[in-house]
C-alpha cells in the first residue's frame, strides 16, 4: 500500500484545495481534430464535450478506454438503528457476497460495459457510530477509510466508475447535502431502497436531529464528511481525490456517491471537474445536488439502485463518444468541401 500524501485532516484539506491538472494542449488538439470531422460543427452535442473531457484529464490528445474500472465501496451505518431503511443492515454483507458471486445488477452492467469490477468492504462492515448521538467517525477512522479509497485506484486506469453498497446510506447522503447546502430532512430525504411513510418519518427525524447536533461544525466540509458521512462515503471521497491527482476521468453514480464527494466541491470549485455525474437518480435530492454542483447528469433512466450501476451504464456512451472522435473521417479524407 502506498502512503497517501496526507497525514491528517489539515493536510488533506490543503491537498483538496490544490489546483486541478487537466491538460489544455490535449483540449486544443481534440478541438482541432473535431472541427475537421465529416459533420456539422457541434452536431454530436455532448458526445464532443465528453471526448474533450477524457483527453483533458488523461492528458492525451487521443484518449484511451482500455482500462475501465468499476469500484464498489461497502459499509454499514449506525444510524440504521433508527429504522431509516426498509432493509436490515445484514443485507450489506449479503449483497457483497452477491457481487462476488456475479449475481447483482452491477455484475451484468460491468460485463456489458467492459469494466473491471472490484468490491472493497470497509472496516469489516462494522457500522459507523449513530450520527444522531455522536460523530459517525473519529478522525482516525475517517482518514483510514478515506485512505482505503485513495489506494484502491490504480494510476493506470483510463476511466473510473464509483459506487457504493450500504444499507441506510441514503440517510447520510441527505444529511451531508443539507449540512453543505442548507435545508432539512424533509427537503433532502427520499425513499431510498423502498421506505414506506413511517420509515420516511423516522429518516427525516434522524436527519434533523443530526443536523441540530453537528451544526457547529458546518463551516468545514471535511468535518461534515466525518461527522455525517460513512465509511464507504469516505472511501469514495478518497478515490476521487486519487483520481484527480493521477489524471483519471471519473463517472459518479447516484445520490449517495455524489453526496459523498460534494464536500470536495465546497472546498474547491474545481474539485470535481474530473468527474461527470453519470445519471440522475430517482432519489429526489440527486438532481438538486447535481445542479448545485454545476453538473447535468448524462443519463436519466429512473435508476435508484447505487452499486455504481448508473456510472457503469454510462460507459458505453463514453466509448461511443471516443469511437466517433477517433474513427470518423475528415472532410479532406472524404473529399467533401468543408
Ligand atoms: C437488495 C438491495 C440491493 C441494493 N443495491 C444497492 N442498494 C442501495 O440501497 C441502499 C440505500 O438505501 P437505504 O438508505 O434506503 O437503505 C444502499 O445499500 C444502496 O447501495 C441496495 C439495496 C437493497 C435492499
Ligand atoms: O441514487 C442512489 O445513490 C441510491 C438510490 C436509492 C438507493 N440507493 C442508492
Amino acid at each position: 500500500m502506498s502512503t497517501p500524501p496526507f497525514a491528517d485532516i489539515d493536510s488533506l484539506r490543503a491537498l483538496c484545495r490544490e489546483p486541478a491538472l487537466s491538460d489544455p494542449i490535449a483540449i486544443n488538439q481534440i478541438a482541432e481534430r473535431e472541427a475537421t470531422l465529416t459533420k456539422p460543427a457541434g452536431s454530436l452535442g455532448r458526445l464532443e464535450e465528453l471526448t474533450s473531457w477524457l483527453g483533458a484529464w488523461q492528458r492525451r490528445s487521443t484518449p484511451r478506454l482500455e482500462r475501465v474500472q468499476t469500484i464498489i465501496f461497502a459499509g454499514n451505518h449506525g444510524v440504521a438503528a433508527q429504522g431509516v431503511s426498509a432493509w436490515p443492515s445484514d443485507v450489506t454483507a449479503l449483497m457483497v457476497q452477491n457481487f462476488r458471486n456475479g449475481g447483482a445488477a452491477i455484475n451484468q452492467l460491468s460485463r456489458y460495459a467492459g469494466t473491471t469490477l472490484t468490491v472493497e468492504t470497509l472496516e469489516d462492515l462494522r457500522p459507523t457510530a449513530d450520527f444522531t448521538q455522536t460523530a459517525a467517525m473519529d478522525d482516525e477512522t475517517f482518514l483510514r477509510t478515506l485512505t482505503r479509497g485513495f489506494n484502491a485506484v490504480s494510476p493506470e486506469t483510463d476511466l473510473l466508475c464509483l459506487g457504493e453498497m450500504g444499507i441506510g446510506n441514503t440517510t447520510p447522503a441527505a444529511a451531508l447535502s443539507a449540512a453543505l447546502f442548507g435545508g432539512d430532512g424533509k427537503e433532502w430525504a427520499g425513499r431510498g431502497a423502498g421506505n414506506d411513510d413511517d420509515a420516511m418519518l423516522r429518516k427525516i427525524s434522524a436527519i434533523d436531529r443530526a443536523l441540530e447536533l453537528h451544526r457547529s461544525s458546518f463551516a468545514d466540509p471535511l468535518q461534515i464528511a466525518r461527522r455525517l458521512g460513512g465509511h464507504e462515503l469516505a472511501a469514495i471521497m478518497g478515490a476521487v481525490i486519487a483520481a484527480r491527482m493521477h489524471g483519471i476521468p471519473m463517472l459518479l453514480d447516484g445520490f449517495v456517491c455524489t453526496a459523498a464527494v460534494a464536500p470536495l466541491y465546497v472546498l474547491h470549485p474545481e474539485g470535481l471537474t474530473h468527474c461527470r455525474i453519470s445519471h440522475c437518480s430517482a432519489e429526489p435530492g440527486h438532481i438538486r445536488l447535481a445542479t448545485l454542483l454545476g453538473q447535468k447528469p448524462l443519463l436519466d433512466f429512473g435508476l435508484r439502485l447505487g452499486e455504481a450501476s448508473g456510472a457503469t451504464l454510462a460507459v458505453p456512451l463514453i466509448r461511443a463518444a471516443l469511437a466517433c472522435h477517433t474513427g470518423m473521417h475528415t472532410f479532406a479524407e472524404a473529399g467533401i468541401a468543408g
